[in-house]
């Protein structure tokens, strides 16, 4: 490591001007206050310090960066004797995060670095400490590759042509784009990600080399993939995300088994325009049922359980994979099932999802049966919605039923009915469950089985009450 030196070795780097002033949202950005305080101590005590990667491209282009990235020539050991509070997150890649005194912000500063061989396709086997120019040229892409001074009036050191990159919105490895590839194989869908999120062109050279590799996204462990999939899918950005796994041939790695148009370029595939329907805000989880659609629930949950999700995750996306269609025909589904559907914790998701899908098919029928639940959940009563059973157990006894299986059919039953509005008061159910035991004499055998047949859930779009006594 060289000694620490105040100054610039940039001289040889394109001298940009320096960037617009920023935005008072981003002045007044606490977590950016900090970062300039971190660079400030380094810069202090007489090293290099300069915000890097992900938060200089935020910036230049007008965001409000999520994290902070500090790179500098002072050695981790040094990084951890000068700040009070910090953690070891990687000393063997010269990484230490440093905690703001009272906590609550925190900020990663790396030390200059250059890669040693990459054996497993996704980190370097060793580390060289070297200078700023080495710890660019080590990086994905040119719009991740720069340096920016926040105490030097946001200078920007640029030895990638990243600046240029991004105002001419193209999407670029950082030299030999093969190479950035062989090493990382999670850049291969960091770079979709990307060139999505902020619409940017591929480079000709990036987007032949992520084609002829494709298939080698799966040496990555499937948390690292997931977790980049899943930032793709809760961004606006989300359908011409998928549209790029598609076309570059990443699709087969991260979701096997969907239908043939998922994974053939210029094939009519319904789920993209459905994807371009939905709402920018929405939940990863909603996308993500999207793209799975035509997926049988065992297949679904088995991708779904590949690609690490928790398991109120994976309930979530299969409630709404089996409910997609329920209120295609909402007003013609019985009331009970209706209520049943709208009163789930994810009923405005599917809603959501399923108005999607009607916008990409262009079904202005489907649409308004939907807009018409829509309306019909927001005129629901607030609280449970099981009305107080009007009925008990043993009523039914004495009614004559005997214990088992039957008597929660009939309870739910009599519950459907409450819901449809059929039935408002105890004798009204009581008269019901007379008239079914009745139905199904002669014989107990016979009345049990045909109550459990009519008992159960009735599918969408089926008018058939499930009980079977007819008005
Ligand atoms: N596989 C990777 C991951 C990261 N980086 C470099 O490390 C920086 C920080 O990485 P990360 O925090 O993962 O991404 P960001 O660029 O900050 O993007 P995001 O805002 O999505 O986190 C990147 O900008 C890039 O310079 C890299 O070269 N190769």
């Amino acid at each position: 490591m060289s000694p620490p030196s105040s100054q610039s070795p940039f001289s040889s780097v394109q001298s940009n001007p320096p960037p617009p002033p920023l935005p008072t949202n981003l002045t007044e950005d606490p977590l950016r206050k900090f970062a300039v305080e971190v660079v400030e101590i380094l810069k202090n005590q007489g090293y290099l310090a300069y915000f890097a990667g992900g938060c200089v491209r935020d910036t230049l282009l007008g965001l409000i960066p999520s994290d902070y990235d500090v790179a500098t020539n002072a050695t981790p050991e040094r990084v951890l004797k000068l700040f009070r509070r910090t953690v070891n997150v990687g000393l063997s890649f010269g990484v230490v995060r440093v905690v703001a005194p009272k906590g609550g912000w925190d900020v990663e500063v790396a030390t200059f670095r250059s890669d040693g061989v990459y054996s497993d396709g996704r980190r370097p086997d060793s580390v060289t400490y070297g200078d700023a120019k080495e710890d660019a040229l080590r990086r994905d892409f040119t719009i991740n590759g720069m340096f920016m001074d926040p105490l030097d009036h946001d200078r920007v050191i640029d030895f990638v042509g990243g600046r240029d990159d991004l105002a001419r919105r193209i999407l670029r490895a950082i030299g030999n784009p093969r190479d950035r590839f062989t090493e990382d194989k999670l850049r291969l869908i960091r770079a979709v990600r990307f060139a999505a999120r902020f619409d940017l062109t591929m480079d000709p050279l990036t987007e032949q080399a992520i084609r002829d590799m494709a298939d080698q996204l799966g040496v990555v462990a499937f948390e690292r993939i997931a977790q980049e999939f899943r930032k793709m899918l809760a961004h606006s950005s989300r359908a011409r995300a998928v549209s790029l796994c598609r076309d570059l041939g990443l699709m087969p790695t991260l979701l096997p088994n969907l239908p043939h148009e998922a994974y053939q370029p210029q094939v009519n595939w319904l789920v993209l325009p459905t994807l371009s329907a939905l709402p920018d805000d929405a939940p990863f989880e909603t996308a993500l049922a999207t793209v799975c659609n035509r997926l049988d629930p065992t297949t679904l949950i088995a991708n779904l359980k590949r690609l690490r999700l928790s398991n109120p995750e994976i309930k979530r996306i299969a409630w709404l994979a089996e409910h997609r269609h329920d209120l295609d025909h909402a007003r013609e589904l019985p009331r009970h099932r209706l209520k049943r559907v709208l009163a789930h914790p994810h009923a405005g998701e599917l809603i959501v999802l399923a108005r999607a899908e009607a916008i990409a098919r262009g079904d202005d029928a489907t649409l308004a049966n939907i807009d018409w639940a829509d309306a019909y959940r927001h005129d629901l009563p607030e609280g449970p919605l099981d009305p107080p059973l009007l009925v008990s157990g043993h009523d039914l006894v004495a009614l004559g039923v005997k214990p088992g299986p039957r008597f929660a059919a009939l309870l739910e039953a009599i519950r459907d009915r409450q819901l449809d509005g059929l039935i408002t008061d105890r004798d009204q159910a009581l008269d019901l469950i007379r008239r079914q035991v009745n139905r199904s004499a002669p014989g107990p055998t016979a009345a049990n089985s045909s109550a459990n047949q009519t008992l159960g859930e009735t599918p969408p779009g089926n008018h058939s009450s499930s009980f079977e006594v007819h008005d």
